[in-house]
């Protein structure tokens, strides 16, 4: 399969980042960052989650930040809502694109949203029914496609039926997500091959953290799968407080790289966004995690 020639990159440092942050930050640092993303040409950014604040303080202050950011035109803002409530707070926030979130682990999806698969799934319908009433996009992830803190192995055939349900209730997008950061390039394209008897290809997108150091490879392996969207997080923020252990997403700088060199499209700056990322790492008092950002500051 040849590559793409435009890649469409899903910031979500802002939210996957800092949702695994211990130390407090402050709405006006979260709104910076939102605000350095989109003047660095990132369209898509994921600005928070509508979730309880008992299991991710982090989110709190998510209406807040929605109401500060300059939202720019072209740009998607986007908000997690993991049950009606959420979807209703986000659509109070002014929110205009939501995501719901499933994994293909049960021990994964009761810990982190406290139902199993099948019962999260009933639980996005509502959302989906409100969702189409007032004209809100609505994005579908799968956590645990690669691997599971608590299950260990995941298989490609475990995920394709949460894609497909998430695809059939009418997400127009369905994220997989390497939790865990332990897949491999070889896993990566058989979990496409698979998923993709299911859901088209222009419909997935890749989720990579980078826990084993095999995100960059995994991007490239579903490159070759015909996949054109990916998430990443800037300066590598991150993990999931739901997953002990798991670094950071892969870096949008690296990704940027990646695309750059292989002559890809995606209408970002890789200087500004390396200032973000430099800017919000200081703010967090932490190394970047992003090689790119580092051997760039190096020279
Ligand atoms: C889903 C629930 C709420 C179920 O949690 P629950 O305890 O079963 O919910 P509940 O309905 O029994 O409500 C319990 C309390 O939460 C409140 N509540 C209920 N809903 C909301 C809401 N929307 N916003 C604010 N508050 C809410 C509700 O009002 C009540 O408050 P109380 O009466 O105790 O004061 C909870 O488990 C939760 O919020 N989980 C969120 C977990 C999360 O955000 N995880 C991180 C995001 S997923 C991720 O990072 C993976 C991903 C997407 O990046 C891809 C990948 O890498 O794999």
């Amino acid at each position: 399969m040849s590559l793409p020639t435009h890649v469409r990159l899903v910031e979500v440092g802002p939210r996957d980042g800092l949702q695994n942050e211990a130390q407090p930050i402050t709405v006006a640092d979260k709104v910076r960052l939102v605000d350095d993303l989109s003047e660095a040409g990132l369209s898509y950014i994921e600005v928070g989650s509508f979730v309880s604040p008992k299991w991710v303080p982090q989110m709190a202050g998510s209406a807040e930040v929605f109401s500060a950011i300059k939202q720019r035109a072209g740009v998607t803002y986007a908000a997690l809502a993991p049950n009606l409530r959420g979807f209703e707070d986000a659509l109070a926030a002014g929110v205009k694109e939501v995501a719901v979130f499933a994994a293909a682990s049960e021990a994964f999806s009761q810990r982190n949203i406290n139902c199993s698969i099948s019962e999260s799934l009933k639980r996005f319908e509502p959302i989906m029914d409100a969702a189409h009433a007032h004209g809100i996009r609505v994005r579908g992830y799968v956590s645990c496609v690669l691997g599971c803190p608590y299950e260990g192995k995941v298989n490609a055939e475990q995920v394709a039926p949460v894609a497909k349900a998430l695809h059939d209730m009418g997400c127009y997008e369905v994220s997989l997500g390497d939790t865990l950061g332990s897949g491999t390039a070889g896993d990566t394209r058989r979990l496409f091959e698979v998923v993709a008897q299911q859901v088209p290809r222009a419909q997935l997108a890749g989720h990579f953290h980078d826990t084993y150091g095999q995100a960059l490879a995994n991007v490239y392996a579903s490159l070759l799968e015909g996949i054109h969207v990916f998430d990443s997080s800037v300066a590598g923020l991150g993990g999931c407080p739901y997953a002990k252990g798991a670094t950071g997403n892969i870096a949008t700088e690296d990704v940027l790289y990646l695309l750059q060199g292989l002559g890809i499209e995606t209408g970002i700056d890789l200087d500004r966004l390396i200032a973000a990322g430099q800017r919000i790492s200081q703010v967090l008092g932490r190394a970047n995690g992003s090689r790119v950002a580092k051997a760039h500051s190096a020279q």
